[in-house]
């Protein structure tokens, strides 16, 4: 309960940036409605009030105008509300992606694609219900029935209490009970949905494993498992809603018989109670909508909750912005020094490690797997904290150097090089988008990728689609070199950048790297002998 409170005042959050726009969306919402009853109001009024022609050509006038502003202001408030959802969800993805930032990489590390792709589209999408369905049809439904009882109290208390008890039923006790029921329902339609999406992507990826190892019917039978799981719950969660619209018309027939029996009972003016009756059965507008909440509301605090728990996690490091600057050009020393790490408590990956690299040549890394090369690597480069010792630039402690200058005077390159969608040259000068062609084509000639660049129909102009295997491996990791070179560090940190290729491409990239031993310091895990027997020094794990 207390977390879904803290949830809800999370989204308000948002929206209390923009009250004025929710204070209008408010006021159409309550002229439209306000119209919808004017309209039988007005009607019974004139009937048995009057009987002269020229009072019922006023009353078709002010018939065409309560419809015409019920139109304008209904669109209005839909307006006015579609407004607040997409300005306020613009915001949450902002937030998000913020926040995804300072959590990448360490956090994002143990995450599926799945769930990625889950939160930043569905999770954020579902929160439209709160921003433009929730937020100012509660604020409308509230003002319409504190005018609503008044007025019925005024024909007579009894009627206004049974107002109140129908208003508070449809869109209080209705929408609690329903959220109740389907809170299970809720979470397991966000889980079944991410699993078929992470299945979706696990075929998509491994289709050449799924191909060569004939699991073609296997991976087909969890996809169909994964879809029969998640229309089970979507069944559940129509059938829900099929409910409660039965008891929306209960309550809406059962509370108009007893208004009007009552009033006779109570012997109420038979002209008041005509029209206090008919004003009721045209009152239920503003809460129909929040009856109907319960199920959406559900998905979409669920939703907020996962959204609310990566917006509250906290980055496995802080950057650094305060600290006094180092200059890559100052480049004097790295080292490990008494360095213990465990991503878990009480599973140490690394302990006590001692290392002092040179300022240049090139540092090979070796051992068995699982051994943690690849997590020191990390701790070099502060992606994680250590749990003992320090690692140490220019004998200051990596946690009081800026993160800005920890990544100017080192770089990393790990097995794998991932494009962006864009041009070649794009994708070498991530880190420099402003650098010259000059430079881009001395870092792909360093990268020796240069020629087979050229040899590509628009060259450095030629477009990378994502997702599409027209580039081989050996090119992708020499054009991560190359953005490698152009950013110019004075370390360089390389995790298997050859694991993948064949002895061709490793011996090119291999060459390409051992230049530069005599410029900057280069240090390189591996597990191929043929590639640490380049290494001026090689250090075991
Ligand atoms: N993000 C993580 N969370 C928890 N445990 C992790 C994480 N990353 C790695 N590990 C574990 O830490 C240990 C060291 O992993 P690491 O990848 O650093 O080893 P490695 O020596 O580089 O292995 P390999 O040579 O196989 O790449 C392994 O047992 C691994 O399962």
């Amino acid at each position: 309960m207390r977390d879904t409170l803290d949830t809800i005042k999370w989204l308000l959050s948002f929206i209390k940036k923009i009250p004025f726009q929710v204070l209008i969306a408010v006021i159409l919402g309550v002229i439209s409605y306000c119209c919808v009853i004017y309209i039988p109001y007005v009607s019974a009024v004139t009937v048995m009030t009057s009987s002269r022609i020229s009072n019922f050509s006023w009353l078709i006038f002010s018939l065409v105008m309560a419809i015409l502003f019920r139109g304008i202001a209904r669109y209005g408030e839909q307006y006015m509300n579609h407004y607040i959802a997409f300005h306020t969800l613009a915001d949450v993805r902002h937030e998000l992606f913020k926040k995804l930032r300072t959590l990448a990489p360490a956090k994002l590390l143990s995450r599926g694609k799945g769930d990625y792709i889950a939160l930043i589209t569905s999770d954020v999408e579902m929160l439209e219900i709160f921003f433009a369905h929730t937020v100012s049809p509660v604020l409308i439904a509230t003002i319409m029935g504190i005018g609503l009882v008044t007025y019925f109290s005024q024909v007579h208390l009894v009627l206004g209490l049974i107002a109140l008890g129908a208003y508070v039923l449809l869109g209080i006790l209705v929408p609690s009970i329903q959220y109740r029921q389907a809170k299970k329902i809720g979470d397991d339609y966000k889980t079944s949905l991410s699993n078929l999406n992470q299945t979706v992507i696990e075929m998509s990826e491994g289709k050449k494993d799924i191909q060569q190892y004939g699991l073609k019917n296997q991976m087909l039978q969890r996809l169909r498992q994964r879809g029969d799981t998640l229309n089970r719950v979507s069944l559940k969660k129509t059938g829900q809603l099929r409910n409660i619209q039965w008891y929306m018309e209960l309550i809406i027939a059962l509370g108009t018989i007893w208004f009007v029996l009552l009033g006779v009972t109570l012997s109420v003016q038979p002209d008041k109670l005509i029209v206090s009756s008919l004003v009721f059965v045209s009152s239920f507008g503003p809460f129909i909508p929040l009856s109907m909440l319960g199920n959406e509301l559900l998905s979409t605090l669920s939703s907020a909750k996962r959204l609310r728990q990566v917006m509250n996690e906290k980055p496995a490091v802080n950057d650094v912005t305060r600290e006094e600057p180092l200059y890559k050009i100052d480049f004097e020393s790295l080292s490990a020094n008494h360095v213990s790490f465990s991503y878990q408590e009480d599973q140490p990956v690394l302990q006590n490690v001692n290392l002092m690299f040179p300022t240049k040549g090139f540092i090979g890394i070796q051992g068995e797997s699982g051994r943690g090369k690849s997590t020191f690597l990390y701790l070099l480069m502060r992606f994680f904290d250590v749990s003992k010792g320090s690692i140490n630039i220019n004998e200051r402690n990596i946690k009081a150097v800026n993160t800005r200058d920890v990544y100017s005077i080192e770089g990393y390159m790990s097995q794998t090089t991932d494009l962006f969608t864009g041009t070649i040259r794009d994708n070498i000068g991530l880190g420099m988008p402003n650098a010259s062609d000059e430079l881009i084509e001395q870092a792909a000639k360093k990268a020796s990728v240069h020629e087979w660049i050229m040899s590509l129909p628009n060259s450095y102009d030629t477009e990378i689609k994502q997702g599409k295997r027209d580039i081989s491996d050996g090119e992708k990791q020499r054009i991560g070199l190359a953005r490698l070179f152009l950013h110019d560090a004075p370390v360089m940190i390389l995790d298997e950048p050859t694991s993948h290729l064949d002895y061709l491409n490793e011996q090119i990239i291999l060459r390409a790297i051992e230049k530069e031993r005599y410029k900057r310091l280069i240090v390189m895990v591996s597990h191929r002998e043929t590639s640490l027997s380049k290494a001026d020094n090689v250090i075991k794990l």
